[in-house]
């Protein structure tokens, strides 16, 4: 669905990526890890055409990224940003509905508004409908943020959906419920591609993964392949332990950390 190939990126006299090659395939969820200012926000803004590659291509459905316009992007890919500031207050409705825009003419149907509905409803907002967004906390702003994103998406049968650290700012029930509903857009045929920064949650929820360092790919394919104690040691220079996860098939990364008493004090 989503083909990436030999891509650069350079801004600023500084390269940030180079030439990465993978593929994010319908009905999977690719985890793109990596440490702090690896590239993962960068590659996921090059994924959503929102900037232009330096050098290789993007293909969606076969079709380069460039040979979009704005509008049929907008109508076969959504993002959920890792920021998302609001410069006009607005209630919840409005701004799930926003997510719709793309799809009607002058004004939004009956079947925008259910759509809204029931995207507010997957992430158990539908009781906050008419508050003014930035009243809400932090993890109840992002599980909004991602009713937008899926109204926007809701009729597409194979869409992309990019998720720039969507977990953040979410407690322990709402994180596992995020990954699960991103799970269930791969079964309905979308290809999902996630930055995530807990491994464990990658390991658990992803059929890929795509490890960045520096700009450079590190590693890419399956959690049990990727997720070995020495590249994830090489990677985020730090020790670890890799056990099987009881409860699912999946490995489990325990970080052993060694700092020094000074470090720590
Ligand atoms: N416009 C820019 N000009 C120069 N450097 C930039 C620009 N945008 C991003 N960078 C740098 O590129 C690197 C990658 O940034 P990016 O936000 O993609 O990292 P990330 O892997 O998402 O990091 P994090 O985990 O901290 O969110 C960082 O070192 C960042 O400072």
């Amino acid at each position: 669905m989503l083909n990436v190939e030999n891509l650069s990126f350079r801004t600023n006299q500084r390269t940030l990526l180079t030439q990465l090659s993978f593929e994010a395939r319908a009905g999977e969820l690719l985890a793109i890890v990596g440490p702090n200012g690896a590239g993962k926000s960068t590659l996921l803004k090059l994924c959503a055409g929102e900037q232009k590659p330096t050098a290789g291509t993007i293909a969606l459905h076969a079709t380069p990224l460039s040979a979009y316009s704005s509008k049929q992007l907008a109508q076969c890919r959504g993002m959920l940003h890792q920021q998302n500031t609001l410069a006009f207050p607005v209630r919840v409705h409005e701004l799930v509905l926003m997510g719709r825009y793309p799809h009607y003419g002058a004004h939004p149907s009956p079947a925008d508004y259910s759509i809204a509905a029931a995207a507010l409803e997957t992430v158990g907002m539908q009781s906050f409908n008419n508050r003014i967004v930035s009243t809400l906390s932090g993890g109840e702003q992002q599980r909004v943020q991602l009713a937008r994103v899926l109204a926007q998406v809701w009729t597409i049968p194979n869409g992309l959906l990019l998720l720039d650290e969507p977990t953040t700012g979410l407690d322990l029930l709402h994180q596992h419920q995020l990954l699960d509903v991103a799970r269930q857009m791969a079964q309905r045929g979308f290809a999902v591609v996630a930055v995530l920064h807990d491994l464990n949650m990658a390991a658990q929820y992803a059929d890929q993964i795509l490890m960045l360092r520096a700009g450079r790919l590190e590693a890419y394919g399956t959690p049990n392949d990727v997720l070995t104690a020495s590249l994830v040691e090489r990677v985020f220079g730090l020790p670890v332990k890799r056990l099987e996860n009881p409860c699912h098939h999946c490995p489990l990364i325990v970080p052993v950390p060694t700092f020094s008493p000074a470090f720590t004090q």
